[in-house]
């Protein structure tokens, strides 16, 4: 695992915004489309921005990246909780990504229907390849969650389907989320994490006893890939390292 650490928000979507073209184009000098599943949450909302600007709009194929999504609200697109509006409005749709590019987790579809479609759109990519994802962005909540991977639910256990809907009692709201099976076989996974109000979970996550029921984002670990963390000071603050 490797751990940056960045002043604040701003210089750490800066050097990650740096760090994901440089990747990107070193990924795709070897083949002809880049894979990448997006964090919602307001996290990344800067570093997507960032992305739309000179002079990553042009130095970025963007037509040779293919989007998917690490986890849904299944609320409707049009509602501001959408997971997959956010990236739209801040970056798809200000770089002009084509739109058979982009697999957004349905939620016009039961969410039980869109996990199932999104499965068997993710067997079309990663069935025949010995990893999955190039890019899986994460973010991780105050409470340890990442993807919709919260304390104390069923999903956290799950170790073989890719793609799982559920019920989320403490917000009423039903979510769709990648497993942590498929993101452990991706070929590099990042994690941003920002705020004071993350610095005690952070620390449980990365240097804490493994307790994945507590916290999932713990379950992370990919078994050939890369794991970054991209933190700013105010979230690392807790840390011995
Ligand atoms: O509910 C969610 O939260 C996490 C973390 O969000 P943040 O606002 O603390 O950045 C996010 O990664 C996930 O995609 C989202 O559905």
């Amino acid at each position: 695992m490797e751990l940056h650490i960045a002043k604040n928000t701003q210089e750490l979507s800066e050097n990650l915004a740096a760090w994901i073209s440089n990747y990107i184009q070193e990924v795709l000098q070897d083949q002809p489309i880049f894979t990448w599943a997006l964090s919602g949450g307001s996290t990344p909302k800067q570093l997507y921005t960032l992305l739309t600007k000179e002079p990553y709009k042009l130095i970025i194929p963007w037509e040779r990246i293919h989007f998917f999504w690490g986890d849904e609200r299944a609320v409707p697109f049009e509602d501001e909780r959408n997971n997959a509006r956010m990236a739209y409005e801040t970056l798809l749709d200000v770089v002009g990504v084509p739109s058979e590019n982009i697999h957004v987790m349905r939620t016009d579809i039961s969410p039980e229907e869109s996990a199932a479609e999104y499965e068997k759109t993710l067997n079309k990519y990663f069935k025949d390849s010995d990893t999955t994802f190039d890019l899986v962005l994460l973010g991780m909540g105050d409470d340890g969650h990442t993807l919709s991977l919260f304390p104390g639910t069923e999903v956290v256990h799950e170790k073989k389907a890719w793609v799982k809907a559920f019920f989320l009692k403490a917000q009423d709201m039903y979510r769709i989320t990648l497993t942590a099976p498929v993101v452990n076989e991706a070929a590099c996974v990042i994690f941003m994490a920002t705020g004071n109000g993350k610095a005690l979970t952070l620390k449980n996550v990365i240097e804490g006893s493994f307790d994945a029921e507590q916290f999932p984002s713990q379950l992370i670990r990919p078994q050939d890939g890369e794991l970054h963390w991209f933190v700013d000071e105010a979230a690392a603050s807790a840390l011995e390292m």
